[in-house]
């Protein structure tokens, strides 16, 4: 027995020592092209590209070696980072079966929430995305704005109650991160985690604690696609169980609440919907939440196109993860942004007190929100040079060639489109085509929402950069772009248009803010020790009641 079970080890070792030497020999050809010089034989730059700090090693490799990088990775992988508008578009629609996302981040998220859209590709990735769509459209959410409205009002007393006495340091980060939260859980799902009032239940405690948990095991990711292979998900669990690893056996308590809570938040819905008691399918959001939505869609959909309910459910753990930490990220930078720019919120504030007082006292529509210039001008310009994603993986899954808008010098001369075999790790560089010189003109780096509101310069357009918003990547492009973008500009705008006129949010003058590069970017005192992200702001009340 355990001479067979070494044997099959050690052929395990030799095809996979074999597949390595294979693929670095395909991958020779790619050391031609200019990149700097790898740091670590085992983790070669890894630990200057993924550092908390590592926003100047981006723009310096950027500045120096352009929009192909070529870069090293475990074991001397080599990868490529890439900025070119036309290979961008080339990989994220016209060839985007090509390059996908790494099979670490599919596995590992169909174990954890399930087969969602973060966890299926092809055609099973389109068909999902079929139906979740219209749940996400600009009508569904004209409906759900009351409800942003609602939220941010309370979010608006908290605030009230903190800075009654005079102006105060507050984390606002901690609001808006809570807001987010019950932002998706009320619009997303028609559910409460009770995140605003302080109660909150076993579903909302299993979200806040799903992130904290995931990175203490976040290296273990990568061993997803080889436990996968390794049996069931049922047995895996079982072994899982019974190993001594506390923070394995944390993770598993938190996905199981999530997914128990799920499960449940849906049979109610599913059975109301049956009964055909539609006014009362959520506890909030009167059944215009996007699982509500989708949930219909699903029961009269064709045989084809219908999800199985666990596919449904699988989707709601997904949203409030994709959704929550990227808006509460880039609505606090947005605040953030505002307080070092005291002019610019002034003059957005005389925008937004016209806006309420040329309309309802109590709300604004959703037409008079995304309507007002200034406004859109701010969000499109903070989501341009600030996205709180800057980095996203792809991996290239057959041998291609991809063309490049200008060629580029290589230790063998000019080249005009890159030959990419197959398995290759690419990283998208967002931040580096959204402030690119040569598209956005030699102010690119700089914070201008002007630049919204006259024409685009002509090199912008014809950059044909592939994304969904703004000829920006904040949102990504292609079939895999962010399903929740208009929600997350719409979350943002209403934050801004109710604290903007009510509060003035400035810099403290004892602590500086620094921006942590991460999977999301997130705010932090400069020095501190503190783990947890933080923003912590001057806020003072206005006395705006009146409008
Ligand atoms: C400012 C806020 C947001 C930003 C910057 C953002 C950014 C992104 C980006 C860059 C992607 C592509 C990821 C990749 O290709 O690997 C993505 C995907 C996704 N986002 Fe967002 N997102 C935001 C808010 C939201 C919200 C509010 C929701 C849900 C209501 C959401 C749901 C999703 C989902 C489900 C995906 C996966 C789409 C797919 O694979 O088909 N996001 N997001």
């Amino acid at each position: 027995m355990f001479n067979s079970v070494f044997t099959i080890l050690l052929l395990g070792c030799i095809v996979a020592i074999c597949w390595v030497l294979g693929h670095r020999i395909k991958q020779l050809p790619l050391r031609r092209i200019p990149g700097p010089r790898s740091i670590s034989l085992l983790t070669g730059n890894y630990k200057q590209l993924f550092h908390v700090a590592a926003g100047p090693f981006h723009e310096k490799i950027t500045k120096t070696y352009g929009r192909v990088i070529r870069l090293t990775g475990f074991l001397g992988d080599t990868q490529l980072m890439i900025s070119d508008p036309m290979a961008l578009a080339f990989m994220l629609v016209k060839e985007q079966d090509a390059f996908e996302e790494p099979l670490w981040f599919t596995e590992s998220n169909r174990h954890i929430f399930g087969s969602s859209l973060l966890a299926t590709m092809g055609s099973h990735h389109r068909k999902q995305r079929k139906l979740l769509n219209p749940a996400f459209s600009g009508k569904n959410l004209c409906s759900i704005t009351p409800l942003f409205q609602s939220l941010t009002r309370q979010v608006e007393c908290i605030l009230y109650a903190k800075v009654s006495s005079g102006p105060q340091e507050v984390d606002i980060l901690d609001l808006l991160g809570r807001l987010a939260l019950e932002a998706i859980a009320q619009a997303g799902l028609g559910y409460t985690f009770g995140s605003l009032s302080g109660e909150e239940n076993q579903f909302g405690l299993a979200i806040k604690e799903y992130l904290p948990t995931m990175s203490k095991l976040s290296m273990w990711r990568t061993v997803f696609p080889l436990v996968s292979w390794a049996g069931p998900s049922r047995l895996l669990r079982l072994v899982a169980a019974a190993l001594p690893w506390q923070n394995l056996h944390d993770l598993i308590r938190v996905t199981d609440t999530m997914h128990r809570s799920a499960r449940k938040v849906y049979e109610e819905k599913k059975s109301l919907l049956l009964k055909g008691d539609e006014a009362t399918v959520c506890q909030t959001g009167e059944g215009k939440d996007i699982i509500s939505i989708l949930l219909k869609a699903n029961m009269s959909a064709s045989e084809d196109a219908r999800l199985p309910d666990e596919e449904i459910i699988a989707q709601m753990g997904t949203l409030v993860f994709a959704g929550t930490d990227t808006t509460s990220s880039a609505t606090a930078r947005l605040l953030h942004v505002l307080a070092l720019h005291p002019e610019e919120q002034e003059r957005l504030r005389q925008e937004l007190i016209t806006a309420w007082a040329s309309g309802d006292q109590d709300e604004l529509s959703y037409d008079v929100l995304v309507g007002l210039p200034y406004l859109d001008a701010i969000c499109r310009e903070t989501m341009r040079l600030y996205p709180p994603a800057t980095l996203l993986n792809r991996v290239c899954r057959q041998d291609i060639s991809v063309p490049l808008s200008q060629p580029i010098t290589t230790s063998q001369g000019p080249l005009s489109s890159i030959f990419i075999p197959k398995s290759t790790g690419i990283i998208l560089h967002i931040s580096a085509i959204n402030c690119d010189r040569s598209i956005w003109g030699a102010d690119a780096q700089e914070w201008k929402p002007d630049r919204w509101l006259a024409p685009l310069p002509e090199s912008v357009k014809e950059a044909h950069i592939p994304g969904i918003y703004s000829n920006t990547l904040t949102f990504n492009g292609g079939g895999r772009a962010c399903i929740g973008f208009k929600f997350a500009q719409l979350e943002m705008k209403v934050v801004l248009a109710l604290l903007i006129k009510s509060f003035r949010f400035s810099i403290s003058n004892k602590e500086e803010v620094f921006w942590r590069f991460g999977v999301i970017s997130t705010p932090s005192v400069k020095g501190s020790h503190r783990v947890k992200p933080e923003l912590p702001l001057i806020v003072e009340r206005l006395r705006t009641d009146n409008i």
